[in-house]
């Protein structure tokens, strides 16, 4: 039974002794950082207060709707210092999974992509072809001459022997039958993510996992590969580029069943919940939670009284 969780707000010494553990922070986003494009206060003084203190810091998001690049855009446009290597995003763990692990093949090597440019630009950063996704000829409703065109296979590229689904802002019934189709003819089941849900705007919206559902439902309960957190083998990824001490590492997040399982699942040193998005106290200390934090602080930039 996991110890009940340390509360960290307010207790400079407590946060001091905390933070001394570690030298490498994985930075969750959405609902830590940021609700959207609502930045946290206090979290640029928190990222600047760690790395004065020479901690590397990584962001580690399950959001696919951008890549590594975009996300270095909005971390400077809020004024965080960010590089392209300091991101890890479950677009680019797909990415590298499919390109290095699955490899492949002709004549089905190409994915359709049920997603946002996020996605399409890291399976191009990793040499992937790809369909669908933000095509703007599938921004329409369904017509009967498609339902023929998809059942006859007309409509389809025989090259399709992925499907992968991430958070799609434009998702419909016609994407939804293609994707469908394609995975009847036998292409493998992806997923970036398959969070429930999403913070944005201090609410709650449909998460990627609203994205992959109708397909598991009409597939008979199939459930995709999903890349991103609490996947191991992003934790492999990201290990394999920092080459940090796991026990050295803190993973902090807002969700028990992605972020926080993910710190404890990699045998890292720590895990810290942020009270600013998904999971709620209540959450751990109900039955059975999904995974129970080490320590969990009101928002982010509680810690910077460490200063
Ligand atoms: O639906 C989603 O994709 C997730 O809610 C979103 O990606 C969460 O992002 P993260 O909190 O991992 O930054
Ligand atoms: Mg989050």
């Amino acid at each position: 039974m996991a110890s009940s969780p340390k509360y960290l707000t307010g207790d400079k010494a407590a946060i001091n002794e905390f933070l001394d553990k570690f030298d490498v922070f994985l930075f969750d986003c959405d609902g830590v950082l940021w609700s959207g494009d609502h930045l946290f206060e206090g979290t640029v003084e928190t990222l600047e207060l760690l790395r004065s203190r020479g901690k590397q810091v990584v962001f580690v998001t399950n959001n696919s709707t951008k890549s590594r690049a975009d996300y270095k855009k909005k971390l400077e446009s809020m004024g965080i210092p960010a590089t392209v290597d300091e991101v890890f995003g479950s677009s680019y763990s797909a990415a590298i999974y499919i390109s290095r692990i699955i490899k492949p093949q002709p004549p089905r090597n190409k994915v359709f992509v049920l997603g946002e440019a996020g996605v399409e630009a890291e399976l191009e950063s990793e040499n992937i072809s790809y369909i669908g996704g933000t095509d703007p000829s599938l921004r329409r409703d369904i017509t009967p001459e498609d339902f023929k065109a998809i059942a006859s296979g007309e409509a389809l590229d025989p090259a399709v022997g992925y499907v992968l689904a991430g958070l799609d802002f434009h998702v419909n019934y016609l994407k939804l039958s293609i994707a469908f189709q394609y995975l009847r003819r036998g292409a493998k089941f992806l997923a970036t993510n398959v969070d429930s849900t999403l913070p944005n705007a201090g609410s709650l919206f449909i998460g990627a996992g609203g994205i992959s559902a109708p397909l598991i439902r009409a597939m008979g309960g199939e459930e995709p590969i999903a890349f991103g957190k609490p996947n191991q083998s992003m934790m492999d990824a990201i290990e394999g580029k920092f080459r940090f001490d796991r026990s050295r590492a803190c993973m902090v997040g807002d969700r028990l069943d992605t972020d926080i399982k993910f710190g404890i699942e990699g045998r890292l040193g720590g895990t810290l919940c942020v009270l600013t998005g998904v999971s709620k106290r209540e959450d751990w200390e109900a039955e059975n939670p999904a995974a129970v934090p080490a320590a969990y602080v009101d928002t982010l930039g509680d810690l910077r009284v460490a200063a």
